[in-house]
């Protein structure tokens, strides 16, 4: 089976990694690419100020960019799009899409925590996908709106929902993040180099609803937010890619760290989707407690993994850092993955 995608923001760091990820891809083939009216009408190869570490496919090189609306992407036929837009952006112009029967796998913050709106990672919470059907409902439209989380939260939440099992009751987060999770004109060298800085606007508030919506039961109507209480600090680091996080959870029960350790290793999830990988969470023992790092482990499983380690438990809960790949994982391969899944379900 092959199904027509489109990328909604193509050019920008995100939209590249979507390029990436789906070259070669066993499903999905790349009909359309879209960006602002600036780029609408050249060739990608001159509209994207190209940074990935692989070159630009050569099927894409040449493709056209078109102009992110509806109209601009009439004549191919696209079955699918995952957008990666600015999320002011996207605010606007996914309704239209929406509003024409197609099908959006978005990586942009908007429309998140809507109360129609899957927020979905495949291994976690595969089921909240059939919100969809409330959304049709709601909104009288024929397409269908899935979203992917923010890049921390996404970081943190596969260990939770591993570790739940043990009756999590709190959660607090402190997180260490790259810059390429700001964009390439986020941050700038003067802000960052030699320097730390404790504060992400937006970002805390993410971590604190999306982990607990993403960890929440859905009953075929609503999803009632899981019961933890979730507290987060965000800092952006000089590091390029991968974000680090040091989690501290207190349990209903008294998991042992070895207990902690292997409910994260053993961990599946549900679903298996072709670009899933093997296995989810990868956990260091504690003769490695300075691992995992970003330079050494943002690279795990292609960088759609995540890694953690330093699992302690102490008087007054456990602790461990996790990390994983900001714009893989935690950005264009989440929207893959809910590609995937939107596949599977029929739902494309
Ligand atoms: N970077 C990261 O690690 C993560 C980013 N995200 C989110 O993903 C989204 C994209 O981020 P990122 O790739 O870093 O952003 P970039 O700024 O690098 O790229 C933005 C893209 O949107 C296009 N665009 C900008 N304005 C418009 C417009 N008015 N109409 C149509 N297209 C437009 C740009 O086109 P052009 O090149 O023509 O300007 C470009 O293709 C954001 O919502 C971000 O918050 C989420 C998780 C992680
Ligand atoms: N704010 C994140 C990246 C991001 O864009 O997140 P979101 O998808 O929630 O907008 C970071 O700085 O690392």
């Amino acid at each position: 089976m092959s199904v027509r995608v489109g990328i909604l923001g193509a050019t920008g760091a995100v939209g590249q990694r979507f390029i990436q990820l789906l070259d070669d891809h066993p499903t999905f083939d790349l009909a359309a690419v879209t960006a602002s009216a600036e780029s609408a009408g050249k060739t990608y190869r001159e509209a994207a100020k190209w940074r990935v570490d692989t070159p630009v496919p050569e099927g894409v090189a040449e493709m056209e960019v078109s102009e992110t609306t509806p109209a601009g992407i009439a004549d191919d036929d696209v079955d699918l799009l995952f957008s990666s837009l600015p999320s002011g952006v996207a605010a606007e112009v996914e309704p239209a899409f929406l509003a024409e029967g197609y099908v959006v796998s978005s990586n942009s913050s908007n429309d998140r925590m809507a109360a129609d709106v899957p927020l979905t990672i495949p291994e976690i919470n595969p089921s909240h996908l059939d919100l969809i059907e409330v959304q049709r409902d709601e909104r009288g439209w024929d397409g269908a709106l899935v979203k992917n989380p923010n890049c921390s939260t996404i970081t943190m939440v596969p260990t939770l929902a591993a570790i739940d099992e043990f009756g999590l009751e709190s959660v607090r987060v402190s997180t260490l993040q790259a810059v390429s999770g700001a964009g390439y004109s986020g941050v700038t060298s003067m802000e960052i180099i030699d320097n730390a800085i404790p504060h992400i606007g937006g970002e805390e508030d993410k971590m604190e609803t999306e982990s607990r919506k993403l960890l929440g039961e859905f009953d075929g109507a609503e999803v009632a937010l899981h019961g933890a209480d979730v507290a987060a600090s965000c800092n952006r680091i000089p590091t390029l890619d991968g974000h680090l996080e040091n989690v501290f959870a207190e349990f209903a029960e008294d998991p042992s760290p070895e207990d902690l350790r292997e409910a994260m290793r053993s961990f599946e999830g549900v679903g298996d989707l072709p670009s899933s990988p093997d296995q989810l969470i990868k956990v260091f023992g504690d003769d490695e407690p300075e691992r995992p790092q970003p330079r050494l482990d943002r690279t795990y499983a292609d960088g759609m993994g995540i890694v953690a380690g330093g699992v302690q438990t102490t008087d007054a809960g456990a602790k461990y850092n996790c990390l994983a790949h900001n714009t893989i994982c935690g950005a264009a391969g989440a929207s893959l993955l809910n590609g995937e899944l939107l596949v599977e379900e029929g739902y494309v």
